[in-house]
């Protein structure tokens, strides 16, 4: 048991979804998993495991923002030696070819946050970075699946309501979306040598301001889902 998950040891998988949203931890474990077994429900923060075409994979949600993330991620790692961690989350698109219900997965993650320049210190920009194994295997699973995906910077900012950030810059820097968690995911994996990818489903756009509703959303995050679950149970 660590501080925030009640799962006993060996409960957890080493193989980890995590969407910000508990519910949506529960609507992926009760779709997809044979098996499903509640091992933590703290705070609400509800994780699961169960079998995906035969393999044991976990999925936990890690809440809003960097450090709920960050608290998650290395309970899950430390705690209970996840070595695969895959977010699906949601995400704004910042590029006017990207369309809502687009997946978008995150080569690397820009952020406002301090969470990186508070580990290394102002002379360093470390750049979080996703496992290239894993984006690699998305990759070759959305192709599989029919799902059109995009990869690239995304942005993880620390407001989601922020009208002094210059959006439109970063954008114009071919920053792809923006979301919330995925900088303190890659630094968290980076730290304890494990992978880890973000991947998103676009629920609104930035630009357009178009936003999709909550029946589609549904179906789309079933595929970024699928896309998550086909890449984490490959070795
Ligand atoms: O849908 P999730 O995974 O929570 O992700 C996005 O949605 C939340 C904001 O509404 C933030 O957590 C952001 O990153
Ligand atoms: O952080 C987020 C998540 C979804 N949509 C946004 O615009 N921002």
């Amino acid at each position: 048991m660590s501080h925030h998950i009640a799962a006993k040891p060996g409960e957890v998988a080493e193989r980890v979804l995590m969407p910000g949203d508990p519910l949506r931890a529960k609507h992926i474990a009760e779709t997809f998993f044979e098996k499903p077994m509640l091992y933590s429900d703290i705070r609400n923060m509800l994780g699961y495991t169960g079998l995906y075409k035969g393999v044991p994979v976990s999925v936990q949600g890690s809440g809003m923002g960097m450090p709920s993330m960050h608290i998650y991620a290395s309970e899950l790692i430390s705690g209970y030696d996840a070595k695969k961690i895959i977010r699906v989350g949601t995400c704004g698109a910042l590029q006017r070819y990207i369309n809502v219900r687009d997946v978008v997965m995150a080569t690397a993650s820009t952020t406002d946050s301090n969470i990186c320049r508070n580990t290394f210190g102002a002379g360093i920009s470390f750049a979080p970075c996703a496992s290239f194994n894993l984006l690699e295997k998305a990759v070759h699973a959305a192709r599989e699946l029919k799902v059109p995906f995009h990869v690239g910077n995304v942005l993880a900012q620390d407001k989601l309501y922020d009208d002094e950030l210059d959006l439109k810059k970063l954008a114009s820097y071919g920053v792809l979306a923006a979301e919330m968690e995925a900088a303190a995911l890659y630094l968290a994996a980076a730290k304890q040598n494990v992978e880890a990818l973000a991947i998103f489903t676009v629920s609104n756009h930035l630009l357009t301001h178009e936003s999709t509703p909550a029946r589609d959303r549904e179906r789309t995050f079933d595929d970024m889902a699928r896309i998550a679950l086909e890449t984490i149970i490959q070795d």
